[in-house]
């Protein structure tokens, strides 16, 4: 969808009222997102419906004072409990009905625009996003955000190992090492499949994204890095040491790059911490 297609609502003083009272046939400790069982399936329509979850989310970005977007809003199930933050809040969503509906509950401080999370335009200024991501949307919502200026911490519900790889746990992406230097992401925790309706095959987790204040490169240095980055990850070699030697590094130094670094003989790219990757970067265009 163009920016021209997108449409913004500011909510009403008059659609301050709740969305709806809770429902007494709703399983402890869920929030109610309305006629459950979930929406379409094509629209990756999981709405979260655990209020433990929908807490953390909140809590993840409460101690800030940006403005908010949250992406793949859906009814609001995460978007209400943000607008409480006081803070100015833009909730995108693409589905019309859940944006007609979500525009008539939420307080005057959110905006709801309909258009597509590939395509919106964020806030120039600094803001925080959240984003409960469509499934079938992981790979071009985290592509796209890396590329975006504006934002300073994403909360991100995405599947299970989408988020432990993100985070680098057990194992690291290419996509996740050509950011580091700029994010540091880490795993908050595991979400197990039942707390959305639908419910989904497999379990989520929640990724938390920060932009380095302190980057561990200048961006002039990006693209370099993030070709350096690419030719090792998929480098030919029987461990990091020999790709790098490979790759046109003095052996003595890949040794001592690789005592300071803790980086055994055995060692693969998916392996390496942030700090471990600029050290050898810093190697090769030295
Ligand atoms: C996983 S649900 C999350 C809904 C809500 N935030 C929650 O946690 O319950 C994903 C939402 O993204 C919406 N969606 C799917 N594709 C989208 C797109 N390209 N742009 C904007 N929203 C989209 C779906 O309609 C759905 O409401």
């Amino acid at each position: 969808m163009s920016r021209n297609r997108s449409s913004r609502t500011h909510a009403s003083s008059t659609a301050r009222t709740p969305a709806r009272t809770a429902s007494a046939d709703r399983a402890p400790g869920t929030a109610d997102v309305g006629h459950l069982p979930g929406g379409a399936h094509e629209l990756g329509q999981n709405l979260l419906v655990d209020r433990q979850v929908i807490d953390r989310v909140v809590t993840l970005v409460a101690d800030g004072d940006r403005p908010l977007v949250e992406w793949a809003a859906g009814r609001g199930a995460v978007t209400l409990p943000l607008a409480r933050l006081g803070r100015p809040l833009e909730a995108v969503e693409i589905d019309p009905r859940s944006v007609g509906r979500l525009g008539r509950v939420a307080p005057g401080n959110v905006t709801v625009t309909r258009d597509d999370i590939l395509r919106h335009a964020p806030p120039s200024a600094h803001y925080d996003l959240v984003c409960n991501v469509p499934f079938h949307l992981t790979t071009p919502v985290l592509r796209r955000l890396f590329t975006l200026t504006g934002w300073q911490r994403a909360v991100l519900i995405t599947q299970w190992e989408v988020a432990r790889k993100r985070a680098a746990v057990g194992g690291t992406t290419l996509l996740t090492v050509q950011w580091w230097p700029w994010f540091a992401p880490r795993l908050d925790r595991r979400i197990p499949a039942g707390a959305f309706r639908p419910r989904p095959s497999v379990d989520a987790g929640l990724l938390v994204i920060d932009r380095r204040a302190d980057p561990l490169l200048p961006v002039r240095e990006q693209r370099a890095y993030q070709r350096f980055a690419a030719a090792v990850f998929n480098g030919r070699g029987r461990g990091l040491q020999e790709i790098l030697v490979r790759h046109g590094l003095a052996r003595g130094d890949v040794r001592r790059w690789a005592r300071e670094h803790g980086v055994g003989p055995s060692a693969l790219p998916h392996d390496l911490d942030a700090g471990a990757w600029v050290g050898a970067y810093r190697l090769a265009v030295r």
